[in-house]
This record gives C-alpha cells, structure tokens and sequence, in this order.
C-alpha cells in the first residue's frame, strides 16, 4: 500500500473504534469528538502534504516500489539523511514545531529498530526478525503510531518489583503458545487513540535490574486491541476559533494514561520479552535514540524559528526593539537557534555508516542539543511572556471585535505602533497561546520532559563523556610548570 492520505488516515481511526475515554466518557468517534476531531485534521494535512509535496515527502519502497513516507526512510548517505530531514521540517512548518508528535518521531525509531535487531536476536532471533518485520509493515501500510515507555508514579524510590502493589505497572502475566499476555498500566501516550498503533518500549533513561524481568517488555499492538484504553486528560482545545486558540484550537495532541487490562500480543508483535538487559540497552544499541533525536532536533529548530519570529513581531508591534534588554532576550533566542543550526549541521556532516549500513548521524551533536534544549526552552517562553506583558492579557477574543458596542473601541484601544487593534490582538494571542494557555504550559512541560527526566539524561551525559583527555590537559600543562616538588612531599 502506499502513503496514506488524510482521509484514509480519518477513515482507519473511524474503523477502529479505538476504546478512548475522555472527560468521564468512553468516545464514539474520536474523528467528530471536540477534544480530538481539530488535532486529527491537522495530522491528516499532514498525511495530504505527502501527496502535495511527493518529491520531497515519499520515496521508493525497497520491497515493493509503492511510493511510500520519507519520514520512514533507512538513510544510507548522508544526502538521504538529509532528505528525510528536509521532509521532517516539512511537516513540522505545518504547525511551527508545535506537533511534538507528529508522525516522524516514531517512524524514526521504528525504522531504526527494524533494520538494526541484533540485539532482539540476543534472547531469540524471532525477536529480531518481528522488529524487521514491523518496522516493512508501519512502512508499507504508513501506520500512524503513539508510545509509552514509562511506569505509574507511584513510588520512584522503589524499583516496580517492590512497589506495595507490584502489579500496577505493564507487566508480563503469561507467555502462551501464540503470543503474551500482559496487564497494568503504562504512561503518557501522547496522540494516543487518535493514531493506528501503540508502541510498548522501555524509558529511553531509567534502566532496570534483574528483579524488574517482568515489566521489561517491549510489543507494538493496534490501538484497538481488546483489553487496551486510552484514558486521555481533559483536553485543552476548548472549540474556540483559530483567531482566538490559534495553537490550542488545531495542535492539541493530547495526553492519554494507557491500560491495559489482559492483554494479548501475538508472538509476532513481541520485541522483547521479561529480558531488563535487552531493554536498558534498546535505544543506544539499536541507534533509534540517534535517529530519534535527528528528528526531534530538526523539529526544535522550526519551533524555534516560530518562536523567534514571533518574538521579533511583539517588539515590532509595540515598539520595544530598541531597548537594549530587549534586543539581548531576541539575541538568546537568535543564539538558540544558531546553536541548533551548529549542532544539526555537526549531526548530518559528521555521520557514518554504521554496521547495519544506516547512515547515522552523529551521536554526540545529537545527544548535547536533546540535553540542552529542555534546559532552554523554558528561558524562551521566559522571555516572550516578559516581552508581551500585559499584552498576553490584554486580548479581548474575536467576538468583542465583533461585538458594535466594543469593537471599535478595542480596534482602536489596542493598536501597536505597526498594527491595528485586530491585528495586534492576533498576534499577541498566537504568543498567550505559545506561553501562557493550557496548551502552552504543557508545550513547555512537554519539552522538558520530552526525552526523559532532564536532570537523569545530564547524569548519563556526564558519564557517557570522554573525559580523559581533557584531565590529561590539565596534567600535562601543570606537568610543564617550572618548579620543583620539594623532597619531604
Ligand atoms: C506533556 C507530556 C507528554 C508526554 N508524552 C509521552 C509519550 O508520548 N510517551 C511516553 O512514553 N512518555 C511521555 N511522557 C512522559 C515522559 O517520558 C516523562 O515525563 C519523563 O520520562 C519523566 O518521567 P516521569 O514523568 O515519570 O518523572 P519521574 O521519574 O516521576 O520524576 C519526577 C521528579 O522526581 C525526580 N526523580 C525521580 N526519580 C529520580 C531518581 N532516581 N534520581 C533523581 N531524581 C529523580 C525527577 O528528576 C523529577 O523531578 C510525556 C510527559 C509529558 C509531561
């Protein structure tokens, strides 16, 4: 089969009948659902603009020749690297980097793990050869796909074995001759039940000991599997206009808590089975962080472009850039944003082929801009709450603009120095949506946590580090200081 369009996309979802529950009801149709229809129309633009743009967004199967997603791309070269970002930025310019989870982040680990299995084969070679399989099948059929990877909170100091109620977390109950049966619960699955399939994998960062066997597995099942729920937050589109929620009314992907209750999984679907080394070792080993990460930077860089922009229009509208505190907040974020570029370009022109034959890009640019980006982007919506001021407040909605007795007054009340007031409103409303809604609250949390716990991926950083040679600077430099150590030391 080849790419999927929009409406195929919206018509599979229909079909499935995914078990969704949101705001104490179980959802009929997710596709006319207020909390999920917006979000799902922008991801089938998404699926459109493969057809809209098929140069740059599909590409040749290798095993059947249809025309199937860039996003899915095994790169090779460093020029098909490239190519499958390019087509990364594509889909994310649709939304200013604001789908954090748009298709390709999970196409990237899917591919990664299927053409790179070895280490699946480490407890059985069926193993290795399902993660192959899967990774032809999401391909071929453009299976849109949500995940979760971490534990229930409930008690972080304790591994999940001695939880005082261990069967809470995913777990394996049973392996039976067809495939594996498994139950508890798994967090957060973000657009979960509004795409095809879930992937079951283990936290890219929290590694486990041997006691925790049971909860380390990994599977990929559809969506409406029996035994499986979506229970999602309250959503934060509140089915206002695109002039009044231009980001909450369209991106708002959502957050599920995903049970499931006796599950089975076909041996086929089974990745890793009760095997904790092969899963604290899944992500590194198979690249997928690598290539994951390619994606994520790529997508960083747009809403930082978005970001930026946005920026510059506020102090333009209210003419602000000349003040040299001003001028340095747009100079971090311009810095950011170069940084990002750096680190892009670093990834791209530096990777190598790996064993498997992918082009991999390099690690280290890669795993410096997903550690450092988290730490940032706090600081830039800092600075573009602190720009707006009483602006993010000051934003009547479409309505009063419409309304006879206060629109004019609001219209002219509120211009800026390049703008009038409907204009201004608009675009300080964009930066209330990017900063200060639900949504770009959770935006901000989002990329704080996008890749794990932040102050946990710092510690594997610092320890993953070559650190010798730096120390052997210090050692040889104080080593050519012209002294003598006296004899009684
Ligand atoms: C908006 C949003 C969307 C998400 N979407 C997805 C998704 O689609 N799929 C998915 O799988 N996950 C998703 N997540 C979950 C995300 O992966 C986790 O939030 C992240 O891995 C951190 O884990 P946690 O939330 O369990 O935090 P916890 O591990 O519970 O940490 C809570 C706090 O305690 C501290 N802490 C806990 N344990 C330790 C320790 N051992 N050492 C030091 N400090 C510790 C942490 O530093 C942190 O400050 C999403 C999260 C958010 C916020």
């Amino acid at each position: 089969m080849p790419a999927k369009t929009g409406k195929e996309y919206i018509e599979r979802l229909k079909k499935a009948n995914n078990n969704v529950y949101i705001h104490g009801e179980r959802v009929s149709d997710v596709t006319e659902h207020p909390a999920f229809k917006n979000v799902i129309q922008s991801m089938a633009k998404l699926y459109d603009l493969q057809y809209e743009k098929p140069e740059k967004m599909l590409y040749s199967s290798p095993t059947t020749g249809n025309k199937v997603g860039m996003t899915f791309l095994q790169p090779k070269t460093i020029d098909d690297l490239i190519a499958r970002r390019e087509a990364i930025t594509e889909w994310a310019r649709t939304s200013g980097g604001l789908m954090g989870r748009s298709p390709d982040y999970l196409n990237a680990e899917v591919m990664a793990m299927g053409v790179s299995n070895e280490l699946f084969a480490e407890a059985d070679p069926m193993f290795a050869e399902n993660a192959k399989k899967y990774y032809e099948y999401a391909r071929e059929n453009d299976i849109s796909l949500t995940h979760t990877l971490i534990h229930p909170q409930v008690n972080r100091a304790k591994a999940q074995h001695e939880q005082k109620d261990a069967n809470v977390a995913l777990h394996l109950v049973e392996k039976k001759k067809e495939g594996i049966i498994v139950d508890g619960i798994r967090l957060l699955a973000t657009q979960g039940g509004i795409t095809d399939e879930i992937l079951v994998f283990p936290s890219t960062v929290k590694k486990s000991g041997e006691l925790d066997d049971p909860y380390s597995i990994a599977f990929a099942i559809p969506n409406n599997t029996p035994g499986l729920k979506f229970i999602s937050r309250e959503s934060f589109d509140y089915g206002k206009s695109e002039w009044d929620h231009p980001l909450s009314s369209r991106f708002e992907e959502g957050d599920a808590i995903v049970s499931f209750e006796n599950v089975f999984v076909p041996w086929e679907r089974v990745f890793v089975c009760g095997n904790s080394s092969i899963c604290n070792r899944t992500f590194r080993e198979t690249n997928a962080v690598v290539h994951m990460a390619h994606q994520v930077l790529a997508k960083n860089i747009v809403k930082t472009e978005f970001l930026l922009g946005l920026a510059l229009s506020v102090m333009d509208a209210i003419g602000i850039d000349q003040f040299q505190h001003v001028q340095d907040k747009g100079a971090e974020i311009m810095m950011t944003l170069e940084t990002m570029r750096s680190h892009l370009y670093r990834a791209e022109h530096n990777a190598k082929l790996d064993k498997w034959g992918t082009m991999t890009p390099d690690y280290v640019a890669l795993d410096t801009a997903r550690n450092w980006y988290p730490r940032v982007y706090p600081r830039l919506v800092e600075i573009l709450r602190v720009l707006g001021a009483s602006g993010l407040m000051g934003i009547p909605t479409e309505a009063d603009f419409r309304n006879e007795d206060i629109g004019a007054i609001i219209h002219r009340g509120l211009q800026g120095k390049n703008l009038e007031g409907y204009e201004r409103v608009q675009l300080f409303r964009l930066a209330w949506d990017m900063t200060m809604s639900a949504f770009g609250s959770r935006q901000m949390h989002y990329e704080y946590y996008f890749f794990g716990d932040p102050i946990r991926m710092g510690m594997a950083y610092f320890d993953s580090y070559e650190k010798d040679s730096y120390k052997e600077i210090i050692r040889e430099f104080l080593g050519k200081v012209n002294t003598s150590k006296p004899s009684f030391v």
